[in-house]
């Protein structure tokens, strides 16, 4: 049996960390589910207990209060602080939801990072206005909201789980385990099972459980993610899924049909404000009972695999069977309609033993399915009610249960309505009994301050616990190795039964393609919600709703597989880098091992079900590469050659500049541009370029480059971009206030190409902040280390000195500063400020609060880099002028594209709009 895996996480951080739960290292009382004392574990502990002292307390519940959180870090933190100014005292970590046939588990945890003491981030952030408002000067607050379940027949896992993690016990004693257990403990669940196991929760844990309303939680649940959730509704028809936005403002009136054992049909008309109208006795229990008494099946997903091999022509009544063969086409029923379900099994002289189980179990869902779809829609019809979203662990993401659903709702209502599923289905009740503590803050959080990860595991178990959580890495690398073997089953596409046996002879036929039923019925594709209340939209958008970031979406079948062989190709050579990164070592190299497996097995997920991970662009596969690196503890692999690289364009950099200066305006600012191109080779992350890398040493390759540099450009908005610069004529025009330089890749790239562009804004009397990446990704530069790399280049340049200075970049100099130089508050500032992503692109409408405050005054964005000017943000439009920079440099993209080739480049200027 594979390990366990906890999956669907909420993460209360400003940037993400290992997805697994820490365990503490606690004595059990009969067993311990976990690892003991393992090093992450332990470094939480040891951290909440050092901060411990400076955190009020107070003897009432604790609670969670996320409302005006704000995130307090600097440059050098992986998780920034994330201050919560309206949090008062301690948190609560667990809820329940406890059904008929699984139980599920909502719980928080929470972990601290020193507080942000960075004189240089503070100055920037003084001169970019942003403060810190009300803030409370503890260091806190950084945390996730887990997703896990069990299945209720296991409750004694569950239990040993909540043991093992110590979710039972409030904060205090969870981190200072010589404290007494809390007697009064109570944990808030729903579902019938709160009723049922709250004597054995007593006895076991101590504990007793508050209950809650369970339509109450399902839709306090199904509005959270409605509303809070980017890709969390989809369509299901003909086994295509299709993602739909829903306008927050137009959410309401819904149905909400919760399908468990029973079947609940709740009108929801706003927060709290819900009616249950209807309901069915035919459900998941019905389906599972007879099903179980007909089929003999050991397990709800045993008797859902079957019915992807039944026809279930045979056992039910179609109106052909009626009418010799024909259609009722004066009715609108075709032949193949099912007229009575099972009915053809009262002419028939047949046992029970006659009847292949498998085509039993699709009649009974088929039956079953329609039987909802129908009643749904009913009730829909009923209260003038478009949108129904069903839930329940009774459609476990299965395509043919989601299908016939859909069907029915279509046909019924002649195609006016529409069946939509929800991606955490099965987490409605759980999730809204977590909101059900007094202050929760997760209704204020919105879809920007949720991003959703994929770590390994997450897509095949749903958050399914299968045994004692994963520890540390080295156990989810030997589960890696393990699910490896296992995982070419999962991940390989489920051979199906040929066309006709699934599919047709029904009730009209939803054409399900046979390759998109799965085997693997319990597959939710739900990946790891991190939530950053941090992040905002950036504010310079034209049109939040038209945004769409990626250029290039993945559900062309041909694109998908170009690009997937890409990465597959790069996969090797990454590997080498990462591996080289930590030192070549043995440890290095097994986690490098179980990196490529991971991030191939999610590629051959993604290929089989490209819309397992919500709506799936070019952008999100390149960070999804990133973030499996990280999961593998790869926080650089790219380390030594960036370092490399900036110190050879460091070396040259005095000469371009001097060059540069004996240049006129005009021909100056083209060669800038020129050179911001012609340095954009030096991307570690595209197959050409690294073949390049063999060639030559890297000053060779820039003056390469530098000379191919051709006007016209294949995207020339040169001359228009330099009159807006230096106006024509007698015509002086202002300079713009504020410009965001969006930075791509270290090495020549930023030094060679983006400062000296930089440095022209300065000397122009324009601002200029550098946005750069909060993590590492590729070769890509970070803003952790752009102030060393522009202090070294401030050496050998007065503006950029003195620009850095009074930009707060220059640490000594800004002491200098403070001591009374008043000089440098007339200068135009350079600074530095992180874009909030560890990714090759950028998906505007979740960045660092920081980038959202800069961009605030600034009247001019740079954009530069394949990934954040091509295969992000090419179509995006601007409140400001827009400049857009990238050498292509990849042939199919460039033929796409800009219908050109390989190393052509785009300089393409969009003035506000
Ligand atoms: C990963 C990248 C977007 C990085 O490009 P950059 O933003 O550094 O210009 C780019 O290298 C890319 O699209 N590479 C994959 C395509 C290829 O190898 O041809
Ligand atoms: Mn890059």
């Amino acid at each position: 049996m594979a390990t366990p895996t906890e999956d669907p996480v909420l993460e209360i951080d400003g940037i993400k960390g290992e997805e697994e739960e820490t365990v503490e290292n606690n004595k059990p009382i009969d067993k311990v589910v976990g690892v003991a004392g393992e090093e992450s574990g332990q470094g939480e502990r040891d951290m909440a207990l050092s901060a411990g002292s400076l955190i009020h307390r107070s003897g009432s519940r604790p609670q969670l209060d996320l409302s005006k959180a704000a995130i307090q870090g600097n440059f050098e933190e992986r998780n920034p602080t994330i201050l919560l100014p309206n949090q008062s005292d301690d948190i609560f970590h667990l809820a329940l939801d406890i059904g008929g046939s699984l139980i599920k588990l909502v719980y928080f945890s929470r972990h601290e990072d020193q507080a942000s003491n960075d004189m240089r981030k503070k100055t920037v952030k003084e001169r970019l206005g942003i403060s810190n408002g009300n803030r409370r000067s503890y260091p806190i607050l950084g945390g996730r909201l887990h997703f896990v379940k069990f299945e209720t027949s296991k409750i004694n896992d569950c239990l040993d789980f909540i043991y093992s993690k110590q979710l039972h016990h409030g904060m205090d004693s969870h981190w200072h385990s010589e404290l007494p257990a809390d007697d009064n403990a109570v944990i808030k669940a729903t579902g019938g099972g709160a009723y049922k196991y709250a004597d054995l929760f007593k006895e076991r844990l101590g504990v007793s459980l508050d209950k809650e309303d369970e339509m109450n939680c399902l839709v306090a649940g199904a509005n959270f993610l409605l509303k809070a959730i980017r890709h969390e509704a989809f369509t299901h028809v003909e086994g295509q899924k299709e993602f739909v936005q829903i306008d927050h403002n137009e959410l309401f009136p819904y149905l909400l049909v919760n399908i468990g054992s029973g079947v609940s049909m709740i009108k929801v008309d706003g927060d709290g404000k819900f009616q249950r109208v209807s309901g069915t006795n035919v459900g998941g229990g019905t389906y599972w009972g007879l099903g179980k008494l007909l089929t003999k099946c050991k397990s709800f997903d045993e008797l859902l695999e079957l019915s992807q091999r039944g026809d279930n022509r045979t056992i039910d009544m179609l109106v052909g069977d009626i009418y010799g063969g024909m259609d009722y086409s004066k009715i609108g029923l075709s032949a193949s309609t099912i007229a009575s379900s099972f009915g053809k099994a009262i002419s028939e002289n047949k046992e029970l033993e006659d009847y292949r189980p498998e085509d039993i179990s699709l009649s009974l869902l088929r039956m079953i399915s329609y039987n909802i779809g129908q009643i749904s829609y009913l009730n829909a019809i009923r209260f003038g009610i478009k949108r129904i979203f069903f839930g329940g662990f009774f459609i476990r993401g299965h395509a043919y249960t989601m299908d016939t659903i859909s069907f029915a709702v279509h046909f019924w209502s002649k195609g006016e309505m529409q069946a939509m599923f929800l991606r955490h289905e099965g987490f409605l009740g759980a999730l809204g009994a977590f909101m059900s503590y007094e202050k929760h803050g997760l209704d204020v959080l919105m879809a920007h301050q949720l991003v959703e990860r994929f770590p390994m595991g997450a897509p095949y178990t749903g958050g399914k616990i299968h045994g004692p959580p994963l520890g540390d890495l080295n156990e989810k690398i030997s589960w890696m190795e393990k699910f490896v073997q296992k995982g070419t089953e999962i991940t390989a596409p489920v051979p199906m039964a040929p066309p006709g046996t699934t599919g047709l002879g029904g009730f009209e036929v939803p054409l399900s393609k046979g390759g998109i039923l799965r085997s693997d019925a319990s597959a939710l594709n739900v990946g790891v919600l991190h939530l950053v209340p941090s992040l905002e939209v950036f504010p310079l958008l034209a049109d939040l709703k038209m945004y769409e970031p990626n250029t290039i979406d993945l559900s062309d079948h041909n694109e998908l597989e170009y690009w997937f062989t890409v990465l597959s190709e790069h996969l090797l050579d990454l590997v080498d880098k990462a591996v080289a990164s930590e030192g070549g070592t043995d440890d290095a190299k097994r986690r490098g091992d179980a990196f490529a497996r991971a991030f191939s097995a999610h590629l051959a997920r993604l290929l089989e079900e490209p819309a397992a991970y919500g709506k799936l662009g070019l952008a999100n596969l390149l960070e999804l590469r990133e973030e499996c690196l990280r999961e593998f503890q790869f926080v650089d692999a790219y380390r030594s050659i960036k370092q490399r690289e900036n110190e050879a364009s460091l070396a040259v950099l005095p000469d371009l500049l001097m060059e540069l200066d004996s240049m006129s305006e005009e021909i100056r600012l083209l060669t800038l541009i020129e050179g911001v191109l012609a340095a954009n080779i030096f991307d570690w992350g595209a197959r050409a370029c690294v073949d390049l890398y063999h060639k030559g040493t890297i000053i060779e390759i820039y003056r390469m480059s530098r000379n191919k540099m051709q006007r016209p450009w294949r995207v020339d908005d040169f001359d228009v971009f330099k009159e807006r610069m230096l106006g024509s004529g007698d015509k002086k025009p202002a300079p713009h206030r504020r410009a965001l330089l969006f930075v791509d890749n270290a090495g020549a790239d930023v030094v060679l190409g983006m400062l000296p562009l930089a440095r022209e804004l300065l000397r122009r009397g324009t601002e200029v902040v550098l946005v750069a990446n909060s993590l590492p990704a590729l070769n890509d530069v970070t803003a952790m280390e752009l102030p060393d790399i522009v202090a070294e280049a401030a050496k050998h340049c007065d503006i950029l000195r003195r620009a850095a200075e009074a930009g707060g970049l220059l640490v000594d100099a800004m002491i200098n500063t403070l001591d009374g130089c008043k000089e440098n508050s007339c200068l135009v500032p350079l600074m530095v400020v992180e874009n909030g992503c560890g990714s090759p692109c950028i998906d505007l409408r979740q960045v660092s609060s920081d980038l959202a405050a800069a961009a605030k005054d600034a009247d001019l964005i740079i954009l530069e880099g394949m990934g954040r000017a091509l295969h992000t943000n090419f179509n995006a439009q601007f409140k400001c002028d827009a400049l857009k920079l990238a050498m292509v440099k990849n042939q199919r993209l460039a033929e796409k594209l800009i219908n050109g080739n390989i190393y052509d480049c785009v300089c393409r200027y969009e003035p506000a709009s």
